[in-house]
């Protein structure tokens, strides 16, 4: 058994911080889920982040915690769904953890996220932004050490699945 972090990637609603959360107390490692430590530490939504400095701001933000947190071991780091963007990200996750991608169907996100206000990148009509960003988006978590479809699994099976993989 080692002590390297797991980080977890993909697009929103692929289940990062619901199985981050599982994993972390399967592991008893530390559970750090990136928007979270993002909105505590600036003291606002992400929603205002978005509103006040836009995409780009909410970027530099990300990256700068991202690469703070990777700074430790026995973590498990649930990402945002863009956190895979800015350049550099993919390398600095590879080098410090066991990268997993989750992955889900356009439907499945579309139903996860229906009634979910708090992303502001699916603001207007949700479905179709969920269709574009997965196109513009479709090759962005191909780096990851291991790749699970969700869609037809529950969230303790994605976790046991990953958990199979860290240990072997
Ligand atoms: N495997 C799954 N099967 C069914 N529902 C799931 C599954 N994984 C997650 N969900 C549901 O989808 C919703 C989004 O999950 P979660 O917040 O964990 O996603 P996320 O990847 O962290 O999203 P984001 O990138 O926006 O932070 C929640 O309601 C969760 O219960
Ligand atoms: O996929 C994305 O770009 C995002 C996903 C969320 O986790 C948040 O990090 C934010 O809403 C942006
Ligand atoms: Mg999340």
């Amino acid at each position: 058994m080692d002590d390297r972090n797991i980080i977890l990637v993909g697009m929103m609603a692929t289940g990062k911080s619901t199985v981050g959360a599982i994993l972390a107390g399967e592991l008893d490692y530390e559970l750090v889920d990136l928007d979270a430590v993002i909105t505590e530490s600036e003291g606002r939504s992400i929603a205002d982040i978005f509103a006040q400095g836009g995409e780009q701001a909410f970027r530099e933000i990300e990256s700068a915690v991202l690469k703070r947190m990777l700074q430790g071991e026995r973590r498990v780091i649930s990402t945002g769904g863009g956190a895979v963007l800015a350049p550099g990200n993919a390398e600095v996750m590879l080098e410090h953890g066991f990268v997993v991608a989750l992955t889900a169907t356009e439907e499945a996100v579309i139903a996860r996220v229906s009634g979910d206000e708090n992303r502001p990148l699916l603001a207007g009509n949700a479905a179709e932004r969920v269709r574009s960003i997965m196109e513009q988006r479709r090759e962005a978590y191909r780096f990851a050490h291991c790749t699970v479809d969700t869609t037809e699994r529950s969230v303790a099976e994605v976790s046991e699945y990953i958990l199979m993989h860290y240990r072997a």
